[in-house]
C-alpha cells in the first residue's frame, strides 16, 4: 500500500489550488468586473446574506463596478432594462428560479399558473363582493386608529395584520381572518411576520449538513414553525362552499383534480406571500410621508382627496404617483431574482455566461442605479411620476413585481389593497412620527423578501380638521 508522505499530500494540495485558480480565472465570468475574491469565493456574499445585508451588498458593487458585476464565482448580476428584460421575459417566462425560493413552493408550476391566472385578474379582484371585502378591512383598520385613545399605533403590526385578513379574505372567503379586531388570529399573523429563521434556511440551503454542528455550538436560530397558521389554512381548505371569487373555489373545482393537501400548501404560500410583502410596503410608505419634510406630500394627497370624492379609489393620480413611489423606494422584495442560465449559455450585457450561472436584477438597484431615468435617486419624489413622458421609462424600469411569467400573481390584488388603504386614512388623517420612534427602519433581507429592522413603527394619527 502507498504511504502518503506529508510533502506528496502538501504537493497535490498545491497542484489542485493551481489548477482551481486557473480555471476561475479563465472561466466566463471573469469578463465581469468584480471584487477579485469573487473570482474564487461566494463567502463575501454568503456573509452579508446571513447578516440580511444582501441586497446593499449587491447594490454596493454596482455602484462601485457598474450595471453589470460578479457577485461570485457562479454568480453575476445586471441592471441593464435589456438583461432584465433577457434573464425575466426571453420565452415570455424568462429563466428558471433557482432553489433560493423558499417562499413559493411549487407542486406543479404549470398546472397552478393556469388554476391561478383568473383568480388574479384585475376583473377578479374588483368583484363587488372581492373589492367588498377589501374595503371592510380597510374600514377596519381606520376604526382601529379611531378607538386608540392617544390615536398612536404600531403600524408595522396593524398593516400586517390588513394584509393578512385581506390576503385571507381572497384566498378562502368567508373562512378568512379578521386579525385586526381579532386577537388570536393577530398572534398567527405574528407567527408568520416575526420569524427569525433566515441563517437557519441560508444554512439549510447551503450545507445542511453545517446544521447539527451549528446547533451543538447554539449558532442557529429556532426553525421556522407555524402551526396557528397552517391550522387556519387547514380548517378553510376542509370548508365547502367559498365565495366564488377565491382562489379556494377554484381549486376546489373537481376538474382541477387537486388534493386538500395541495391546496392547503398553495394558499399557505400565498398567504404569506401576500402578507408581509403588502404589509411592509404600506409600513415604510406611511413611515416615510410621516417625517417632518414630507408633511406637504400628505397635505396634497388630502387635497385631492378631498377634492375627488366621488373619484374611483384606482383613478386619483397623486395618491398613485405617492404610492409608486414608495415601491420604487422600498420595494419588499428588494434583494435579487435569482434565475439560471439555461442550457446552451446566453450572452447578458455583451458577457457569454454558460448554463447553470446564477444571474439576477434586484428591484432595490433596478429602482435606483439609471440616473438619467431616476434623477436623485434617494430621494422620496412622487412627483416625478406626474411627468408622463418621464414616466413611460421609469415604467419600464419598475420592478418592483418583477416581470415576465414568473412575476408576482398578486400584483393586482396587492394594488388595491394598498390604494384602499391610503385613501382611507389619508382622507381622515395625518400622521406624524410618534415621540420617541427611534425604530431602525433600514432593510432587513429575510431571503427574496425584507422587512424594516426592528420591526416596530409608531405613528400619531391627527384626525383632520385639528392642528398637529
Ligand atoms: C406590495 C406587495 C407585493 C410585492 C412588492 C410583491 C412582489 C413580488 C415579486 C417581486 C415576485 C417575483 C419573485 C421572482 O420573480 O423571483 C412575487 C411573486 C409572487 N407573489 Fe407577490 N408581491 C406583493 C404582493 C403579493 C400578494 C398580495 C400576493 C397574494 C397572493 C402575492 C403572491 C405572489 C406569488 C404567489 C408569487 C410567486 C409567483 C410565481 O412563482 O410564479 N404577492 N411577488
Amino acid at each position: 500500500m502507498a504511504i502518503v508522505t506529508a510533502p506528496v499530500l502538501l504537493g497535490a494540495i498545491v497542484v489542485a489550488a493551481i489548477v482551481l485558480f486557473v480555471r476561475c480565472l479563465q472561466s466566463p465570468i471573469a469578463s465581469l468586473p468584480g471584487t477579485r475574491l469573487s473570482l474564487f469565493s461566494s463567502l463575501p456574499l454568503k456573509y452579508h446574506e446571513f447578516r440580511g445585508n444582501r441586497t446593499n451588498y449587491v447594490h454596493s458593487q454596482h455602484l462601485k463596478y457598474g450595471s453589470a458585476v460578479r457577485l461570485a464565482p457562479n454568480e453575476a448580476a445586471f441592471t441593464s432594462l435589456e438583461a432584465m428584460k433577457e434573464i425575466y421575459m426571453s420565452g415570455g417566462s424568462g429563466y428558471d428560479k433557482t432553489e433560493f425560493y423558499y417562499l413559493f413552493k411549487q407542486y406543479n408550476t404549470n398546472k397552478r399558473k393556469r388554476i391561478l391566472a383568473d383568480r388574479y385578474a384585475n376583473t377578479n379582484v374588483h368583484k363587488e363582493d372581492a373589492i367588498a371585502g377589501i374595503k371592510q378591512r380597510s374600514r377596519s383598520f381606520v376604526n382601529k386608529v379611531a378607538q386608540l385613545p392617544d390615536k398612536q399605533m404600531d403600524v408595522y403590526i396593524y398593516l400586517h395584520c390588513y394584509a393578512f385578513d385581506s390576503v385571507t379574505h381572497h384566498l378562502f372567503h368567508p373562512y378568512g381572518s379578521n386579525s385586526i379586531n381579532d386577537v388570536t388570529h393577530e398572534n398567527i399573523m405574528r407567527e408568520v411576520s416575526f420569524d427569525s429563521s433566515l441563517p437557519r434556511r441560508l444554512m439549510d440551503h447551503y450545507n445542511p449538513r453545517l446544521i447539527p454542528f451549528a446547533d451543538m455550538l447554539g449558532l442557529l436560530p429556532p426553525s421556522r414553525s407555524s402551526p396557528s397558521a397552517k391550522q387556519l389554512v387547514t380548517d378553510a381548505v376542509n370548508q365547502d362552499s367559498p365565495a366564488e371569487f377565491t382562489l379556494l373555489a377554484r381549486m376546489q373545482d373537481p376538474k382541477m383534480g387537486l388534493e386538500r393537501i395541495q391546496m392547503a400548501a398553495e394558499c399557505m404560500d400565498h398567504m404569506v406571500a401576500g402578507i408581509e410583502t403588502t404589509g411592509d410596503v404600506l409600513c415604510w410608505l406611511m413611515w416615510q410621508i410621516s417625517q417632518p419634510e414630507c408633511q406637504p406630500i400628505q397635505e396634497k394627497m388630502y387635497t385631492e382627496l378631498r377634492e375627488s370624492f366621488d373619484t374611483p379609489y384606482d383613478q386619483l393620480p397623486y395618491l398613485n404617483a405617492v404610492l409608486k413611489e414608495g415601491l420604487r423606494m422600498f420595494p419588499s422584495i428588494p434583494m435579487s431574482l435569482p434565475r439560471y442560465v439555461p442550457q446552451g449559455g446566453r450572452d447578458i450585457d455583451g458577457a457569454w455566461l454558460p448554463e447553470g450561472t446564477i444571474v439576477s436584477c434586484q428591484p432595490y438597484t433596478m429602482h435606483r442605479f439609471d440616473q438619467d431615468v431616476f434623477p436623485k435617486p434617494d430621494t422620496f419624489d412622487p412627483q416625478r411620476w406626474l411627468d408622463m413622458e418621464a414616466e413611460v421609462e421609469m415604467n419600464r424600469h419598475f420592478f418592483a413585481f418583477a416581470s415576465g411569467g414568473r412575476g408576482c400573481v398578486g400584483k393586482h390584488l396587492a394594488m388595491a389593497e394598498m390604494r384602499l388603504l391610503l385613501r382611507d386614512v389619508y382622507s381622515q388623517y395625518q400622521t406624524v412620527l410618534a415621540d420617541g420612534m427611534t425604530a431602525d427602519m433600514s432593510m432587513a433581507d429575510q431571503a427574496i423578501s425584507s422587512r424594516p429592522r426592528d420591526q416596530t413603527c409608531i405613528l400619531k394619527f391627527i384626525p383632520r380638521g385639528v392642528s398637529a
